[in-house]
């Protein structure tokens, strides 16, 4: 019998929504293709958590070679070449790039290296071509913002890093989330003078509060200058530098300052332009995120949306989730299957880093009567190493249940360690469960089943 449509699915985007989706679709029995306009893999694979993370290793070697003296090596006058940096990540970057490419022909999608606009709830137009399918799937993801003052086009944004020619002597890094956190412990351990200027009064302002103000003292040991409260007016050329203006200055940070880039790490849009959304009147939220049900369905039934461009969560492991639910629940053999956006782990990757899971304590004081169990110390490593870094771990317990309902962890494998501590908190962990767990010693985690006793109530 002749088919109806060309395709079962049509995939927009090529990123982690995007391509888990498409593959999993496939591997299913649907007829697939996807669309890509850049590079497959999408921000994660080509300018998000994959080089971001390589940058990341290359950052903390210095922090190593620093710390290496007390423990008795001699490392003569080291230096870091950022061109080879960069020519590493890109190649790493390609090896990904081709491997989702494979992934995605073994799976049996159709596979276009071109941009897809949406012309009707089963149309869409795909390199001058018409195609037609069952379901259309928007996975295009989401772009960093800009602010709207003068001289904005003279910031870079997140994009920009990856493909920075030379490293500059001087950065103002503008925001206070992961991207300008991540961005200035990068750039700071890598020797560049940094500057992370916040408008709000602290640090990872959606994080445990405790835990963005000692990120903040962290940061200030290695010399990041760190200015909260502060807004940016105006950039504006000067030489081959550029003048920041703020809204006020004082002592600590003058109302302009100069550096060679400034970085605008402010937050991401999603990515709806130029996808042909509003030919079929497609619902957005009013900060233009995709509105969809919990089946990923827009207000057009043959459409869904996922990933980023819906705005729920921004991350990788989220948008693979919500691809694997969707492919499934269209698919597969087991009905609806849906995302649990509860107690999500997530990681700030700078140095030290940050990981979390649950509550922070002020939203857990909200709805619950609460014990934290507490602990910050200098750990083992930096006795010798003589590194003045702090770690530190907080346990946020319900009164009446038991319950763990929040971990956060700032210190060196905090990604690691939380990452598994998700499973036992998705398992409904008490405190009693990590009291009775035996540590590994000796290490850093094992503080997170030896604390014993609250911390006590002002
Ligand atoms: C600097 C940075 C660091 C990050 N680090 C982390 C991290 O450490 N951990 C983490 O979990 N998350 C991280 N993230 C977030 C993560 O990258 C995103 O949440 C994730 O990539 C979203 O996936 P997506 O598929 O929704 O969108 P994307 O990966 O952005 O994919 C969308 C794709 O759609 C394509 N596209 C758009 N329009 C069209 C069209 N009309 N036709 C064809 N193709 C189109 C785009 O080219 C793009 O490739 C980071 C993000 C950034 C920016
Ligand atoms: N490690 C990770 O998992 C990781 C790393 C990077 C990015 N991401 C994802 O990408 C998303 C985008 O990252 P991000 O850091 O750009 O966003 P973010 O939402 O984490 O932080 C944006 C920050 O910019 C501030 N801000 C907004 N407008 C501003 C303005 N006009 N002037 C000054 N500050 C302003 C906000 O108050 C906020 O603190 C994140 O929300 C996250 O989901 C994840």
């Amino acid at each position: 019998m002749a088919r109806r449509w060309d395709y079962d699915l049509y995939v927009i985007g090529g990123g982690s929504a995007g391509v888990r989706l498409a593959r999993t679709s496939g591997a299913l029995g649907a007829k697939v293709a996807l669309a890509e306009d850049a590079r497959l893999g999408g921000t994660c694979v080509n300018v998000g958590c994959v080089p971001k993370k390589l940058f990341v290793y290359a950052s903390r070697i210095a922090h190593e070679i620093a710390d290496a003296a007390n423990y008795g090596w001699s490392i003569p006058t080291p230096s870091f070449d950022w061109r080879v940096l960069r020519t590493n990540e890109e190649k790493e970057v390609a090896r990904l790039n081709g491997i989702y490419r494979r992934l995605l022909v073994e799976s049996h999608v159709d596979v276009h290296d071109a941009r897809a606009v949406i012309e009707g709830p089963n149309t869409l137009r795909v390199d001058g071509r018409v195609v037609t399918a069952e379901r259309i799937a928007i996975c295009t993801g989401s772009v960093p913002r800009r602010p709207d003052i003068p001289g904005a086009e003279l910031g870079m944004i997140s994009d920009d890093v990856f493909v920075l020619e030379e490293l500059p002597r001087s950065i103002i890094v503008v925001g206070a989330g992961y991207i300008a956190c991540e961005f200035a412990s990068i750039f700071a351990s890598l020797g560049v003078e940094t500057r992370l200027v916040a408008r709000g009064e602290r640090l990872l302002p959606h994080f445990d509060r405790e835990i963005g103000l000692t990120l903040q003292r962290e940061l200030a040991k290695q010399d990041v200058h760190v200015t909260c409260e502060r807004h940016v007016m105006a950039l504006e050329k000067r030489g081959d530098r550029i003048a920041v203006r703020f809204d006020r200055g004082d002592e600590k940070c003058p109302e302009e300052l100069l550096a060679d880039r400034v970085l605008f790490a402010i937050g991401r849009h999603p990515n709806c332009g130029h996808v042909g959304i509003e030919s079929v009147a497609i619902k957005c939220k009013p900060d233009g995120a995709i509105t969809v049900d919990d089946e990923y369905r827009t207000n057009v039934p043959s459409i869904h949306a996922l990933g980023d461009v819906i705005g729920r969560v921004q991350l990788t492991p989220v948008a693979l989730a919500e691809g694997t639910a969707l492919a499934h629940t269209l698919f597969g053999s087991r009905g609806k299957i849906v995302v649990d956006y509860e107690a999500i782990p997530t990681a700030v990757f700078t140095t030290p880093e940050i990981a979390t899971v649950g509550l922070t304590e002020a939203q857990a004081r909200r709805h619950h009567e609460i014990l934290v169990f507490r602990t910050e110390f200098r750990p083992l490593k930096h006795t010798v190493s003589g590194r003045d870094e702090r770690t530190l771990m907080k346990l946020i317990v319900d009164r009446q249940t038991d319950r763990v309902l929040g971990v956060h962890v700032l210190g060196e494998g905090a990604s690691e360690m939380v990452q598994t501590v998700a499973v036992a908190m998705k398992a409904g962990a008490t405190k009693a469960h990590f009291d009775a767990t035996i540590g590994i010693h000796p290490t850093a985690a094992e503080e997170l089943v030896t604390l014993r006793t609250p911390v006590k109530e002002p």
